[in-house]
């Protein structure tokens, strides 16, 4: 199976992070991707410069064997237009965009075959996550090689399941932002300068997120560790968790993004 050359279509935010991705992993060369993007800009100009084609004509990047899609879901069927009838027929394509159905991409690309992958910005730093499905067995091969080496991956194997994964991962990234907002926020109300604010939330947030990946604990074990009887840590927890308030807040949290990335399709 030949993987490469890769057309990502769209260099944005995620765009951006996975050519970030492939620097930090190696394992696809700049020289080895085709980038098309209305204004490229940032990772995709730097990728121009060492080797990638930015906007080739039609004729070259129709070469590509893995075409990866990261367009919004809004914009895919523009998008669609330029590309089909134009793909190698033997090429897979990865969608990564939320929401937008197989099936439909299907109806436009046939015969290319169709992976879904639902990674997170993370893949920039080479340790994001990544759910992917595909009914096609080589699909799904091509889906592996170019994210196991930049992701944590989870294979579904029902295509319903990414929308699960987008609500919990693909998003969940900005629910773990938004609460370092929050401890800082914090910080700042019981009088600790801008600055310090700043450092403790987020070498808080990381520490502690480096201390579950490396000891493989389970939640409860680390905050049994961190919370002595009748100290601090149990008088914080018993405001934040209190009559299960968290748990519910952040189960509102995953299915309204469910709902939305079911919508998106
Ligand atoms: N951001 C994230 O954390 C994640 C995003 N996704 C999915 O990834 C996809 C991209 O999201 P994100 O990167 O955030 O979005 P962005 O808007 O940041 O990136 C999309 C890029 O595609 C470009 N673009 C739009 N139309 C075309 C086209 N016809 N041809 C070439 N390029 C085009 C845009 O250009 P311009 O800005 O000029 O319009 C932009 O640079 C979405 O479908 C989203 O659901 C999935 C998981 C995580
Ligand atoms: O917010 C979104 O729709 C995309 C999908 C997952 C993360 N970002």
């Amino acid at each position: 199976m030949s993987v490469t050359p890769i057309l990502l279509v769209g260099a944005g935010a995620l765009g951006s992070s996975i050519l970030k991705g492939f620097r930090r992993s190696g394992h696809i060369s700049p020289s080895d991707v085709m980038i098309l993007d209305l204004k490229p800009q940032g990772e995709a100009q730097s990728y121009g410069a060492d080797g990638a084609q930015l906007n080739p004509t039609p004729e070259v990047w129709a070469r590509a064997k893995t075409i990866i899609v990261a367009v919004k879901p809004q914009s895919w069927r523009d998008m669609a237009k330029m590309l089909a009838g134009k793909l190698d027929p033997e090429a897979v394509l990865i969608s990564v965009m939320a929401g937008v159905r197989t099936k439909d991409l299907a109806e436009v690309f046939a015969p290319v075959k169709v992976a879904r992958v639902m990674p997170t910005t993370g893949v920039a730093t080479g340790k994001g996550v990544a759910s992917i499905y595909a009914a096609d067995a080589s699909a799904l091969e091509a889906a592996r090689f170019v994210f196991e080496p930049i992701a944590a991956t989870a294979t579904l194997s029902d295509e319903g399941l990414i929308d699960a994964a987008t609500a919990v991962s693909g998003s969940g990234p900005a629910y773990v932002y938004a609460f370092a907002r929050s401890l800082e926020k914090a910080a700042l109300s019981v009088n600790l300068t801008p600055a310090d604010a700043r450092t403790l939330a987020r070498a808080t947030l990381i520490s502690a997120a480096r201390l579950l990946d490396e000891t493989g604990e389970e939640p409860d074990d680390l905050i049994r560790k961190v919370a002595s009887p009748g100290g601090t840590t149990e008088a914080g927890l018993k405001v934040l968790c209190a009559d299960g308030g968290l748990d519910d807040l952040i189960k509102a949290t995953v299915e309204a993004a469910f709902k939305r990335s079911q919508e998106l399709g």
